[in-house]
């Protein structure tokens, strides 16, 4: 891409990152724009991609020279140019600028620039533009992700984000953000009875209970796992815990939090869930099988209660399928 200015033009960068559907391809257009407009620079790009302030910002630009930060570091760049819009640092040996990713005012990640770039604040106040595009299209490819009524991951996104997760890509990257070693789970909760709450009560408690119960869901797991609602009344959730013991105390605990909800008119409601290990390469419908019988077991065992797939005698798991191979669209 070419500009006839003495600077490069952001509109033709605009108009790429605006076109695109894709976050990584997104990402793509974003690091080539900065890689022409602050031409010469090593970079480093962090941005987080939940769009939440309080969130050490993920590497996006991988290149083989790019500037790699620590999630401490990552976190200290963010406060400081939360704290000064721009942080420069200029000493004769090295030279770096940090421009903040603004979205609606608030800060969502960095780009570190080294070289000769430093005090071109021309080029600079172009990147900072074309970030904000950036970031601008980033919320509205975020956004198109949520489950309106729950603003839950919706079902379109499930797909992608297992595939995503289950290559090695993915599964690493994640897990390498930790100090110790984590392992990730799949489970699927579906609402017990749920029928019968909107037959009692009406559609439009119904959906409370639906939000309230993603509320609890969401509350109860940390901000890097990722929570769907996969149909109607039934959500997924893909997280990470350091073993098995763990993670089935931790659905433990989320079935209690919901069993102890006082819904409003409603009052009690349960949830049956059934989860498994998410095994590095094993193919999606394979995982979505093993977590659905789970479920299926806690249903036909008197629901209000978690199941461990790995702990289902495989003769029970073969006489019983939970009936809905294809989720309840909404
Ligand atoms: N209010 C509301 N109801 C929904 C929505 N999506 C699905 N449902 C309802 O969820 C109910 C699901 O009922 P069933 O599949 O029979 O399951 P259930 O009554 O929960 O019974 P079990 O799963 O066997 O415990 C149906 O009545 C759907 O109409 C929604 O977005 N809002």
């Amino acid at each position: 891409m070419t500009s006839n200015s003495a600077y490069p033009c952001a509109h033709e960068w605009i108009i790429s990152l605006t076109q695109q559907e894709d976050e990584k391809q997104l990402d793509l257009i974003l690091i080539t724009a900065l890689q022409t407009i602050l031409f010469g620079c090593q970079l480093g790009v962090y941005i987080s991609k939940f769009i939440n302030e309080g969130l050490a910002p993920q590497q996006i630009y991988f290149g083989h020279d790019a500037i790699v930060l620590n999630q401490e570091q990552s976190l200290e760049y963010l406060n400081k140019v939360k704290k000064s819009k721009l942080h420069l640092h200029e000493t004769p040996e090295n030279s770096n600028v940090a421009i903040p990713v603004y979205h609606f005012g608030k800060v969502i990640g960095f780009v570190i620039a080294k070289g000769a770039v430093v005090g071109d604040l021309a080029k600079i106040t172009v990147a900072i533009h074309v970030l904000n595009i950036y970031a601008n299209h980033l919320y509205l490819l975020y956004r198109s992700q949520l489950d309106p009524l729950t603003e839950l991951l919706n079902r379109q996104t499930f797909d992608l984000k297992l595939l995503e997760m289950i290559t090695e890509q993915g599964y690493k990257k994640r897990r390498a953000d930790y100090k110790e070693q984590r392992m990730w789970f799949f489970a699927m909760l579906d609402i017990d009875f749920f029928k019968s709450v909107n037959d009692n009560f009406g559609h439009m408690i119904g959906d409370e209970v639906l939000l309230l119960i993603a509320r609890i869901i969401k509350n109860h797991f940390r901000s890097e796992d990722y929570i769907f609602r996969y149909g109607g009344e039934e959500f997924a959730i893909l997280f990470q815990c350091q073993q098995i013991a763990f993670a089935a105390d931790m659905l433990e605990k989320l079935r209690e939090k919901v069993a102890q909800f006082n819904f409003p008119q409603v009052q009690h409601v349960t949830v049956s869930i059934g989860f498994t290990p998410l095994l590095q390469f094993e193919m999606v419908p394979s995982l979505v099988q093993k977590a659905d019988q789970a479920l299926y077991f806690s249903k036909s065992n008197g629901r209000d209660r978690v199941s461990n797939f790995t702990d289902i005698d495989p003769h029970t798991l073969l006489k019983h399928q939970y009936g809905h191979q294809e989720p309840e669209l909404f």
